[in-house]
């Protein structure tokens, strides 16, 4: 049994209904927060048995309140999730958490300013709807954040008597399934969507199966009982970097792969059209379209290809021939390795172009893969049947409430109502933001960019500021290591080919003096604290290498500098030569290298024109997403109509 709808609009009433990006105010709101920290202070008296017994009344009351469809109290639970963070990390939550809590609750997104704190704020909503036991699912946008975000609440959680699972990658489904039991399940976002595709192939197969099939099973050997689904009911989900998940990951719908196909390709018709790709000419065979990243053959190329085709060695798979080799043409001219791939221990492992992590158990589908291990002289894989799919937009409609927080939500209030009905409330900053943002500097191309940034470098460590360098790609993290090394500048790469652990070089990161070259994996979510000595030197200096394809991305690499009211700083290097300028505008790009002085850097402010880029790039991703999911909902309802 779950909520009924109206006491959805009772959160709504308590925060006053969300419109657009609304700011936050009003009476019902200042009594709330008036009647929490009052029952705080009573709290705060209770011995720890008291207390407990105060958290497993809420927990009774809840779910007898639940019963009868009826909102659970919520100043009752904030406080005492207040009051458990109080004895557990002795931090207090400041007002705007408490406001921020409260809108989640009421089911939005809540835009509360990089570095205000948004991992506590969630254990507010997270307690209050977990006590009722059907499973909130807390969403981030991956793995080291759902750890450290898990092992930072666990034990606030389970002072208030909540259970807490966390979903570790490699888990086996019985291990997911007892984290999935839990009141409060962390994990990657995208984890949640595949475990439910797993779950559906479950249930799919067993819905197929035969009379005897259990039989059979024992007589094989097999277990003769069933896997069991791993999650229960989708009830809620909280998402922290909502922006994230529910917008730039949304552009790849989730697709589960099975078994090795039942009939291998052999690697030779992999290699053939890689072959016959090298012998295309792109204007004459072929068309790139870089920032759809599509390869279109001319007729000419369709004809090189068919003629090709008939000159087969005897005994190749008959497959459509013509897209195995706009395959080996897209691995040739448009995934780039030690950008959307690396290369380890012989095999071609994906980067995620969101978060910069290396996903080792992914696959491209449709022969890509396999091409790109030609293209890199390995041996050739089995390709996998994509067995089940869904879009991210539709997945996370099948929860029942959904909330969410980000740093990054402005811009993106339309597409956040339109696909996921989600309003977004800003929350103001409990202190005003110290960031001292510098001007852009712009420059002929990469080498002269990374002679500005390495001297920029010295002359901020030499005064104990520490530096994140933050870079689009890991193959820009390893040309600036390389330009460090050559002038002797001591410092640490994260770009998830390190041998180093990730929370070490976090934790190091903000030490006066230190340098920390870091791709996407450190853009988002991470929390670098500055010492004493490094406060004193001006705060944690952000260097962005690159302009980004999307401003959010931008604004939340700049985000890791100047949190929580310390001082700090973050400054952007452009160059003719990065991609969003050289892909969307090569006319741009001749006008900076000609303005370029003798440094290689331009005196001319290109920003305008350079966000100009970036809005189009924005709008592109858009429309794609939009045609995904007219694509999806066409694909549904013919489902729907057969059915
Ligand atoms: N009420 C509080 N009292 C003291 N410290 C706090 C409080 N809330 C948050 N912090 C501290 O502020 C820092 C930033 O918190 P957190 O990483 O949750 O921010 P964030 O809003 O999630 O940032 P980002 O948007 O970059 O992910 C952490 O070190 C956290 O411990």
């Amino acid at each position: 049994m779950f909520f009924t709808q109206p006491s959805l609009a009772d959160y709504r009433n308590l925060i006053g209904r969300p419109k657009r990006g609304v700011r936050v105010v009003g009476k019902p709101v200042s009594d709330q927060l008036r009647q929490i920290r009052q029952r705080c202070e009573r709290l705060e008296q209770l011995s720890e048995p008291e207390f407990s017994n105060a958290a497993a009344a809420m927990r009774s009351r809840v779910r007898n309140e639940c019963e009868a469809t009826r909102v659970p109290n919520v100043v009752e639970s904030f406080a005492l999730t207040a009051e458990a963070l109080r004895r557990t990390t002795g931090m207090v939550y400041y007002d705007c958490q408490l406001v921020g809590g409260l809108a989640l609750a009421g089911g939005t997104i809540a835009e509360i300013q990089t570095g205000e704190g948004k991992t506590i704020t969630t254990a507010l909503p997270a307690a209050l709807f977990g006590w009722t036991g059907w499973g909130i699912h807390l969403a981030t946008t991956n793995e080291y954040l759902s750890r450290r975000d898990y092992e930072t609440l666990r034990p606030v959680y389970e002072r208030l008597g909540l259970s807490v699972g966390l979903l570790r990658s490699q888990a086996s489904s019985d291990e997911k399934a007892i984290a999935y039991a839990c009141d409060l399940t962390f994990g990657p976002g995208y984890e949640f969507g595949f475990d439910f595709l797993r779950d559906q192939r479950l249930k799919r197969s067993r819905h197929n199966q035969r009379l005897g099939d259990s039989v059979r099973r024992t007589l094989r050997g097999d277990s003769p009982y069933e896997a069991a689904p791993m999650q229960r009911a989708l009830f809620m989900t909280i998402i922290d970097e909502a922006d994230s998940i529910l917008i730039d990951e949304a552009n790849t719908p989730l697709v589960l792969s099975g078994a090795k196909m039942s009939t291998a390709t052999a690697s030779a018709i992999f290699e053939f059209a890689d072959q016959t790709a090298l012998g295309l000419s792109e204007g004459v065979d072929f068309e790139i379209d870089s920032i759809g990243r599509a390869i279109n053959l001319t007729d000419k190329g369709i004809g090189v290809i068919s003629e090709t085709w008939v000159q087969r060695p005897a005994g190749m798979a008959a497959r459509p021939f013509a897209d195995l080799v706009v395959n080996a043409l897209k691995a040739r001219h448009l995934v780039r390795r030690d950008q959307d791939y690396v290369v380890r221990e012989g095999r071609v492992l994906i980067v995620d172009g969101n978060t910069g992590r290396i996903h080792d158990e992914r696959k491209w589908s449709n022969g890509l893969h396999q091409a790109i291990e030609v293209k890199e002289g390995l041996s050739v894989s089995d390709e996998n049947e994509a067995q089940a799919r869904i879009t991210r937009q539709r997945f996370i409609q099948l929860y029942q409430r959904v909330a969410g927080l980000t740093g990054t939500a402005a811009g993106s209030e339309g597409e956040l109502r339109e696909f996921y009905n989600l309003p977004v409330v800003r929350i103001s900053p409990h202190r005003p933001c110290l960031r001292k943002s510098l001007r852009t500097r712009f420059f002929d191309g990469f080498e002269s960019k990374a002679n500005a940034i390495v001297s920029d470098i010295r002359q901020r460590s030499d005064l104990g500021q520490p530096i994140l360098i933050g870079t689009r790609i890991i193959d820009e993290s390893q040309r600036l290591s390389v330009q460090l090394k050559k002038h002797s500048i001591p410092h640490v790469v994260l770009n998830g080919l390190q041998d180093e652990d990730e929370a070490d070089i976090v934790a190091q990161a903000g030490r006066s003096g230190s340098v920390t070259i870091a791709t996407n994996m450190a853009g988002r979510g991470t929390d670098i604290q500055p010492d004493a000595a490094s406060i004193e030197a001006g705060g944690l200096h952000v260097i962005a290498t690159e302009i980004n394809h999307n401003q959010r991305v931008d604004r939340q690499l700049a985000g890791r500098a100047a949190r929580q009211g310390d001082p700090g700083s973050c400054q952007f290097f452009c160059a003719a030569d990065d991609e969003l300028i050289a892909t969307r505008s090569p006319s741009l790009s001749a006008q900076m290298r000609r303005d370029a002085g003798p440094t290689g850097e331009c005196d001319r402010d290109f920003s305008n024109l350079v966000a100009k880029l970036q809005r189009q790039s924005e709008s592109d991703a858009r429309r794609l997403r939009e045609q995904m999911v007219a694509r999806d909902r066409w694909s549904e309802s013919i489902r729907e109509s057969l059915s």
